[in-house]
Parts: C-alpha cells; structure tokens; sequence
C-alpha cells in the first residue's frame, strides 16, 4: 500500500504520540483472545496501515470493517480482548480510534494491563469472522484472571468514527512494564485501531557489557525524541524489526524546497545543499557505539544524498527541556560527530564500522542528519551497554 502523509504534530496532540505503538503487528503485537469477532475481527485493530472504508464491502456476517467489530449483544456481560505486546514497555498513552464506526462504534472502553512471565499458548489464528470464543477458550483464558489487571484507563465514554472526533486519546501514568493488555468495550461495538504509545523495556542484566547490541532497536527500548520532518513515514519506524518491507517502514521527509534550481558536488561527490532534515533518538541503554547501519532499502528515487550522524550525552532532565524546545533551544547539546557525512546509495543497506566510525565513548543520544532530505529505512547502532552512571562528560573525557 502507498505511504500516506504522517499526521502534522499540533499543541493539542497529546505528547505520547511521539512514542513507539509497542502493540503494531510490525512490532510482533498479536490478538490472544477475543469475546466476539462476528463483523470483524480484533486483529484488525493492531494493523499499521490507517484504517479505510469500503462503502460496497460487505461479507456473508454482515458490513464488511477495517477494525474489530462485535455482535449487538443481546447476552448479559460486554466484549473484550486481550493483546500481547510486540515490544513490552512502559506505557505512556493509547489511541483508540474509531474512524468509520458511526452507528456502530463501541460507546465505552477500559484498559487493564499485566506483565506476565509466560505468553498464553491460545493465540487465535486466520480469519476469525463471524466467530465467538468457544466455551474451551473462556475456560483457557479464565487462568489468567484478567478482569483482575490493573486498570490503567478506567471506563470512558469513546467518541464516534467521524474523521473530527476518531482519536480517543488516552493518558497513561502507568511506572510497571506491561506484556498484555485487555481491552473492554461497554456493551459491545466496533474500534478501528487501538495504539499502544509506550518505550520498550529491555532486561539489560542479562546482556554482557561485551555484548554487541542494537542500542537504538525498539525491542532494546530505543525511542525517537525529536525530528525536523515527517511527512511521508515517521522516524520511529527506522527502529522497527527486520528489514522494511515497504517505503512506508521507513522514515521520508518531503522534498525541501531550499534546494539550489542546479545542483553541484563537492570533490568526494557530495551535493552542495543549504538545508537538511535530522532526527534525535535516544538510546534503549547507554553504550559506545562501534558499528552502524543505514538501510535506504525501498527508496530507489528518494534516498538522501548524503548522511552523518552526531551524538551526546543527555540527562532525563536536560531531555526534557529540549523535547519541550523542539531541540530549538540556545543551550542545544553539544553534538559530537559518530559518523562523518558519507554519500548513500538508492535501495542499500550501509555499514560503517572500524575507522568509519568516530570512537566517541558512552553516548545516550543520537542525531542522524540527512542532506537535503529523503527517506532512511533503518537505523542499527551496534555498540556495547555501560552503567548509566559512565554517561556523564567528566567520565567520558577519563576512558
Ligand atoms: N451497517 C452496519 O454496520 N451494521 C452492523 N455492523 C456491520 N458491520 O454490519 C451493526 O449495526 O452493528
């Protein structure tokens, strides 16, 4: 499918937003469980791509839906499913969308949380339409006595899927990791999409201090701060798993408009260009990088001509006053260069290691500068994991 414009960050979008969704399927998010599926399955709500209507879609259960869409109960009891996070996390917000259910979106939801050792065996698989649970999966899913979970959002009236009013943005203040979540909805009805915002939370004792690590990766609770444009793929989706399987996985700025009527190269072929777009990610646990990669794989017309990448070293605090600066401020960080600029290639995976790479010791951030613009598909930042308390510019200057 064709990569759509990201939706422009405005004052009244809630922070969260800027967040991973630990619950995509990109992610590894699954479906465990599900009182009823009859129009539509529950599945559907953890898909990447924004949710459509097809005005002539119908099936033999009744209006075909991009969602998860219940029977009109006329049992006692409401609907609900559970969820396994692709990435478990800290969850910091969700967005139930409702777009295109109108006469027939859910009127109320909860959201209850746990963090389970184990994953349930009882994952439902292929198309589930016009299905219920049968009496051996309530029995199977009755062990993990989810109505019980903690509630992170208590019950709340949801808005109908107009295109003004379909992001139910939830606020989270929830300290614990989460695997699963249940989602209820009062007494039944439809949800287009339900995004999980949230940073991965890794077990970093078990990782080796001589371990190589994809500090950045989402799974290792990487997360994108800050970025300069997003227009046709945010940059968090350059942290995502594997490679991309479309341009849409990717990270694409649009074309800047700064850009000289004819272009010229400098001697090692580099386009000489006023402007360039950047993102800031900060990484899922301090570590010296030693290896990197930039994957343009999909952009064949649209990959930048160039890229660097700089780090720093950043507090939670000094993070903050900069996120809430838009990284615009006069105490920005002191940006340090990982990677010098080098020329890219259409459709490649880079490696940079060795001498390539600038030893810069124990970072927290990075930025990846892009000239003029275009569209990156992942980011890998191999390095090793050191105490937090390494961090600090008065140890750096010591090793
Ligand atoms: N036209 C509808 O959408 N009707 C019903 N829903 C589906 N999907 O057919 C309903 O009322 O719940």
């Amino acid at each position: 499918m064709a990569n759509r414009p990201v939706q422009k960050e405005t004052s009244s979008q809630p922070h969260f937003l800027q967040f991973n969704n630990l619950a995509c399927e990109t992610a590894g998010g699954k479906v465990v469980f599900a009182t009823d599926e009859w129009f539509a399955p529950a599945r559907n709500l953890l898909k990447r791509d924004p949710p459509e209507f097809i005005a002539s879609a119908f099936t033999e259960y009744g209006k075909w839906m991009d969602g998860w869409e219940t029977r009109r109960k006329r049992i006692p009891g409401h609907d609900w499913c559970i969820i396994q996070l692709g990435v478990p996390g800290i969850i910091h917000g969700f967005d139930v969308d409702t777009s295109f259910f109108t006469g027939n979106y859910a009127p109320y939801t909860s959201i209850q949380a746990a963090c389970l050792d184990q994953m349930p065996s009882f994952t439902l698989d292929g198309d589930r339409t016009g299905m219920a649970a049968s009496p051996s999966q309530f029995e199977a899913v009755a062990q993990l006595n989810s109505d019980s979970w903690e509630e992170l959002v208590p019950m709340t009236k949801l808005r109908p899927g107009y295109s003004e009013s379909c992001h139910n943005y939830l606020n989270v203040t929830y300290p614990h990791r989460v695997t699963h979540i249940r989602l209820n909805i009062y007494p039944d009805g439809g949800i287009a999409r339900l995004k999980v915002y949230g940073i991965g939370k890794k077990d970093w004792s078990t990782v080796s201090s001589q371990d190589l690590v994809d500090l950045v990766a989402l799974v290792n609770g990487g997360v994108c701060v800050g970025y300069s444009d997003a227009h046709f793929g945010h940059p968090c989706n350059m942290i995502g798993l594997g490679r991309a399987d479309s341009m849409g996985d990717g990270w694409e700025t649009t074309r800047r408009l700064d850009r000289p009527k004819v272009l010229k190269v400098d001697e090692k072929g580099i386009l000489q260009v006023p402007g360039f777009e950047w993102a800031i990610l900060r990484l899922g646990h301090p570590g010296i990088i030693s290896k990197i990669e930039v994957d343009t794989n999909h952009f064949k017309g649209n990959f930048p001509d160039s890229c660097k990448i700089e780090t720093c070293c950043l507090t939670p605090d000094e993070e903050n006053n900069l996120i809430r600066n838009h990284w615009r401020s006069d105490k920005t960080p002191k940006w340090r260069i990982l990677l010098p600029p080098q020329k890219l290639k259409a459709h490649h995976r880079h490696l940079f290691s060795g001498e390539s790479v600038v030893q810069c010791g124990p970072v927290t951030h990075v930025r990846l500068v892009i000239a003029p613009d275009g569209g990156v598909s992942r980011l890998r930042l191999w390095g090793r994991p050191v105490s937090n308390n390494m961090t600090r510019p008065q140890q750096i200057s010591k090793l």
